[in-house]
């Protein structure tokens, strides 16, 4: 073994001990040894900043050789390195060039790289100006590369892997190993093997001490076991910056079907706060102020970019909070009467869908845009149990019986006390719940359900508006999560796009509504012998129908706007137009201008 080889050994050995080696030069070791060690160590360290000389360095190489030994090959180089360019710019996503700008800094470099090689390989690299162009060439494309964010990234996290079994042995987990490292926004993951007999605990027992090695900020380190569960594996976590210092724009819709789990925001590890809403009821609660409104924002901004889902929405706050989404919603209710007709069409809709499922003896209903889930977003769920108590049957029978037809409901309320969310199981029903911050400790319990402020979740110590725990069957521990934020730019936008790609209820659906309206005007036509239940479709003189020709009927002259008509009904955009085609085939209103429509008076006929 040489001099060198010992010396070094020795020095990783006392560095591994805590000890900083020195070098002592006696007269019968060779320098020029130990001087090689340490450029080619540095050559190595900062081998991916000094990436653009050795590719300058191989390509001087590759020119000399090829032009001396196969000088007619240029064409051939000349059109690989085109074919490589083209490849790069088109599939670089493949090899992890995954923004456009990477992949044309690629592109650009092959085939610069390329056209240079050719040319060399054909004229030699003396020939004027090629070196000039070469040592050009290279640095400005050496640029980009050295201002590259997400490399530089890459490389610190590289160096203090490399630094991992030092940091190792000074915190007391000596042996565990690195297995693999991915670089994200947010900062870097890591997966480690333990030594023998080391435990995750032994890990987060020494969280603080890993901070510090690493010099990150406190509360930067988290860990995690592995998906796998191995007892000998665990995941390092460690962030750049706090994912929760600041407000975090969406950043647009995580699905497009309602089949995926819906990314509401990031926890405090960075990792996505994902819920399946499909089969499931869903509560969010937290007091005025505590981004409650911001996170239906939220899910609002996915559940309409899925084709297959149909929004039907109650605010009875005169639709402040929904209204920007009108476009998207099939039926926004605003008015007392209005939910009070929409939750009875959706009892309707459920018999039927479970009659059309049972007929074919099918058990569940899978949503396709022919075939859409039905969601049902009430915000102020106390509202609606104090405004219009008669309600409590129709949400108990959706929330009991609506998940296998895929009509859920997704309430949102301040304080769900037994008295705002009425007397039924609407409560106890709800699979998911989302917990902003409420006021008391014991509205923990409320809103999560009994025995979670017991059991760690500490809703009421959330710092800060849009910040919420999660419990859902496949999220059963408490963990900070943030919510993303929609500014109502973002809003407006977003429920613009989505407008166009609406799926329309199904015929099955739509033939139940048709029917319970006509059962009730029926049984209203009959008579007092026979009078509408509570749970009926609205007083007829509620009923959209009606309410649509006393609008029309009362209509100035230049006519009413059609969003007029939306928002007084309660319906949709083509349910009204549906109804304004057939009343004008009968003579009975008339379109007055663009979007204006009014009843045709007698005098006016
Ligand atoms: N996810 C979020 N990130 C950062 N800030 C937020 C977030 N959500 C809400 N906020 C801020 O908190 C304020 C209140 O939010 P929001 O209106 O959603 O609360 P709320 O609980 O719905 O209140 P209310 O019940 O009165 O409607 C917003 O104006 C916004 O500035």
């Amino acid at each position: 073994m040489s001099q060198a080889t010992k010396m070094r050994r020795h020095a990783h050995k006392m560095r591994r001990q805590g000890i900083q080696p020195v070098v002592v030069i006696d007269k019968d070791d060779r320098f020029p040894d130990i001087a090689a060690v340490i450029i080619g160590r540095f050559l190595w360290r900062y081998r991916s900043e000094l990436a653009p000389v050795y590719a300058v360095v191989a390509l001087a190489l590759a020119g000399a050789v090829l032009h001396a030994t196969h000088a007619p090959w240029w064409p051939y180089i000349l059109a690989g390195a085109t074919l490589a360019a083209w490849t790069l710019a088109m599939f670089g996503e493949r090899v992890g060039l995954s923004l456009r700008a990477e992949r044309f800094y690629a592109a650009a470099v092959a085939l610069g790289g390329g056209m240079w090689l050719a040319a060399a390989t054909a004229l030699g690299l003396a020939f004027a100006p090629l070196p000039q162009v070469l040592l050009f060439g290279g640095f400005v494309l050496a640029v980009p590369w050295w201002a590259h964010r997400r490399r530089r990234a890459k490389v610190r996290v590289e160096r203090q892997l490399a630094a991992w079994p030092e940091i190792a042995h000074a915190v007391g987990l000596a042996g565990s190993r690195v297995q693999s490292a991915v670089v994200d926004v947010w900062g870097w993951r890591a997966r480690l093997a333990l030594a023998r007999g080391q435990t995750i605990q032994d890990v987060v027992a020494r969280v603080p001490a890993i901070e510090s090695a690493l010099g990150t900020f406190r509360g930067a380190v988290r860990v995690q076991p592995t998906r796998d569960d191995k007892a000998n594996r665990f995941e390092l976590r460690v962030l750049d910056t706090d994912p929760h210092a600041d407000a975090i724009a969406w950043p647009g819709p995580s699905v497009a079907s309602i089949t995926e789990p819906i990314d509401l925001g990031p926890f405090e590890d960075a990792t996505s706060a994902r819920v399946l809403f499909l089969r499931r009821h869903a509560l969010f609660g937290g007091v005025a102020g505590s981004g409650k409104s911001g996170g239906l924002n939220v899910l609002m901004g996915n559940l309409t970019a899925c084709r297959d889902v149909v929004i039907w929405a109650v605010d009875l706050k005169r639709g402040m909070e929904l209204q920007p989404w009108a476009p998207c919603i099939d039926r926004l209710a605003t008015a007392p009467e209005q939910a009070r007709v929409l939750l009875r069409d959706a009892v309707a809709v459920l018999e039927a869908r479970a009659a059309w499922l049972a007929a074919r003896g099918r058990r569940v209903w899978e949503p396709t845009p022919e075939l859409p889930a039905l969601v049902i977003v009430i915000d102020e769920y106390a509202e609606l149990a104090d405004e219009v108590p008669d309600t409590t049957a129709d949400t108990d029978s959706i929330a009991r019986r609506g998940r296998a037809v895929a009509v859920t409901l997704i309430a949102a309320t301040q304080r769900p006390t037994q008295k705002a969310m009425g007397k039924g199981a609407v409560r106890s029903q709800m699979d998911v719940r989302v917990s902003f911050r409420v006021r008391e400790r014991k509205d923990v319990d409320l809103i999560l359900g009994q025995g979670m402020l017991a059991a760690g979740w500490h809703a009421h110590t959330l710092n800060a508006p849009g910040k919420f725990l999660l419990s859902a069957p496949e999220h059963d521990t408490p963990r900070r999560a943030r919510a993303y934020l929609l500014s109502d730019e973002a809003v407006a936008d977003a429920a613009h796009r989505h407008a166009a790609r609406r799926p329309a209820l199904d015929e099955v659906s739509r033939t139940a509504i048709e029917e319970a309206h006509a059962g009730v005007a029926l049984r209203s036509l009959n008579g007092p012998e026979e009078p509408p239940s509570v749970s009926d479709v609205a007083e007829p003189e509620n009923r959209p129908e009606t309410v649509l020709w006393d609008m029309l009927s009362r209509a100035p002259d230049e006519g009413i706007p059609v969003s007029h008509l939306i928002n007084a009904t309660g319906m949709s955009r083509p349910w009204i137009y549906q109804r304004l085609r057939e009343l004008a085939d009968d003579h009975r209103v008339t379109q007055v201008s663009r979007g204006r429509w009014r009843a045709i008076t007698e005098h006016a006929q």
